[in-house]
């Protein structure tokens, strides 16, 4: 298909209604674009990392975005707390709403959007401390010190991030003792502990061995029941296993957006049909 007739198909459905219903958007971006400094040799050039994506991501659900590497899948994630600000050269253009709320609207407390919008990363980073002070830290940072109610929290994070039974025992010995599996795991609990609305993983198991992997797969749809979560991966069954809408990038535009079942199983546009069956990327 020509890139423009295919561009103009995506973007007369680009509200994707069939996707998810106003009613049921926890995020929603329109007509956002990302642009950068590249450097190339002596010289700076502009170019577009995200280009004139309007989505809408479901409440409570997990959206995946898949595509080729470099086609904008971690820009688009990072744009939903705003850590695309960190470049300075960077330039956002449309729009992004949290729950309705603009996100760049003027007054917006960026540090409590970063609590409401968590965020994980490919490697494992937890802190160099206990497990336990791990889960307290986000607590203890907005004055929780009240012993029982930390005990409390700890726990019920811990529990909810499927890692209580395997760290009960050494709660104070330090968390880089433990596996990379057990510590994304608890890199999940201690953002869970702030009572995130959104999490956003970005290729959170792709560093991990194929059990651990699993476990973050069956983590990752349970807490669904409790929060909004979007995750960036390379690897389509995990996509297919663990989302319920996907997204479809490439090169900075968004190709197609569906339930994943109908994406894998009967894809509208024939670039995604590419991908899918690995013809590229
Ligand atoms: N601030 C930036 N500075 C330099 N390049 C950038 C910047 N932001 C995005 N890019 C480029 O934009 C493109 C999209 O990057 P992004 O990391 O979003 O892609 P991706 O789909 O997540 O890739 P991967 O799967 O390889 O992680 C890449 O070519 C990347 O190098």
């Amino acid at each position: 298909m020509k890139r423009d007739s295919a561009r103009e198909s995506v973007q007369s459905s680009s509200q994707h209604p069939e996707v998810v219903n106003p009613q049921d958007t926890c995020l929603e971006t329109r007509h956002l674009c990302l642009d950068y400094q590249a450097q190339v040799g002596k010289e700076r050039h502009r170019r577009r990392a995200l280009d004139d994506i309007s989505l809408r991501i479901a409440r409570k659900r997990v959206t995946a975005f898949i595509g080729p590497s470099g086609c904008g899948k971690s820009s688009l994630l990072r744009t939903f707390n705003r850590m695309t600000d960190l470049d300075e050269q960077s330039r956002l253009s449309g729009k992004v709403w949290l729950e309705g709320e603009d996100i760049h609207a003027r007054g917006v407390d960026v540090p409590m959007l970063r609590r409401r919008v968590g965020m994980v990363f490919q490697t494992p980073n937890p802190f160099p401390m206990s497990v336990y002070e791990n889960v307290a830290f986000g607590l203890r940072l907005v004055g929780e010190n009240n012993k029982r109610h930390l005990d409390d929290k700890v726990e019920s994070c811990l529990r909810a991030a499927a890692l209580w039974e395997e760290v009960k025992d050494r709660l104070f010995d330090s968390a880089l003792g433990l596996s990379g599996g057990q510590q994304q795991r608890l890199v999940i609990a201690r953002t869970l502990a702030v009572e995130p609305e959104v999490l956003l993983l970005d290729e959170p198991a792709s560093a991990l061995d194929p059990i651990s992997t699993l476990k973050i797969e069956e983590l990752i749809r349970s807490l669904r029941s409790r929060l909004t979560l979007v995750i960036v991966t390379h690897n389509m069954q995990q996509a297919a296993r663990v989302s319920d809408a996907t997204a479809f990038l490439h090169e900075g535009q968004l190709v197609e957006y569906a339930p994943t079942d109908q994406l894998f199983t009967n894809p509208r546009r024939r670039q995604t049909e590419d991908y899918i069956t690995g013809r590229f990327g």
